[in-house]
């Protein structure tokens, strides 16, 4: 199956799907019932019935899925076996967290370098990432195709792009800039504010009881 069959409501549950399973897998469970992965992922079990029909996996009646065959389908579709680069441009609070974070825990993904503007940031190492200063951008990024931006909101856009004049395919923004780039850069922008606000209106208007 062709990943760009796949719809992109889709393909954004893949890696909440592929985490569970990979769970699963871990603790040795061999199938998974759709009721079981919809009170896990929090997606109700019509859409993951539909979902899993693109991939050609069709849970059986009372026995549910075959967890290895899902886990190396997602495997493959999220490219689990490549390793891929990822740089940080800010390393503060934010920033500091991320160079923190084991992403590798879960997925292939790495934050292999890190920029800062502050001279006093420049040369140490966060998380075992090295930090270069922002200066540097353009001769560091080699073969990166991913960069998250937690720089403040007043910088996004120029940072950007420098970003996209140096080949970034993708930019993770959390800043709450929204940034300007060309049709063929795909940003995904992460507001918490945002997030949390949405939250609590589900709360007040949406009871999880009622559906
Ligand atoms: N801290 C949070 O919980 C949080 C939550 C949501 C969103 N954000 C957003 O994320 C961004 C970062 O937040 P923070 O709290 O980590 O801020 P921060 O001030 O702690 O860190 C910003 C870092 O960016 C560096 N910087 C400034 N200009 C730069 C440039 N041009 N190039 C590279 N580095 C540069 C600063 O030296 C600093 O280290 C902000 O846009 C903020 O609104 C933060």
């Amino acid at each position: 199956m062709e990943q760009n069959k796949i719809p992109q409501a889709t393909a954004k549950r893949l890696p909440l799907y592929y985490r569970f399973l990979n769970n699963l897998y871990q603790q040795g469970k061999m199938r998974v019932s759709s009721k079981e992965l919809s009170e896990a992922v929090k997606v109700d079990s019509a859409t993951i019935r539909r979902d899993f029909s693109y991939f050609g996996a069709l849970g059986k009646k009372g026995y549910g899925y075959n967890v290895e065959y899902l886990l190396g389908f997602f495997k493959s579709t999220l490219d689990q076996h490549e390793t891929t680069n990822v740089a940080l441009i800010g390393v503060g609070n934010l920033g500091t967290a991320f160079l923190h974070y084991n992403f590798l825990k879960n997925n292939n993904i790495r934050i292999t370098m890190a920029f800062d503007a502050d001279e006093s940031k420049v040369g140490n190492e966060v998380g075992g990432v090295p930090i270069y200063h922002v200066n540097e951008l353009e001769d560091k990024i080699k073969g990166i195709e991913v960069a998250i931006l937690t720089i403040p909101a007043e910088e996004a856009d120029a940072t950007a792009n420098r970003l996209v004049d140096i080949g970034i395919k993708g930019i993770l923004n959390f800043t709450p800039a929204r940034i300007t780039v060309p049709n063929h850069i795909r940003v995904h922008h992460i507001d918490l504010t945002v997030e949390l606000q949405s939250l609590v209106y589900f709360l007040k208007h949406y009871s999880l009881d009622e559906e």
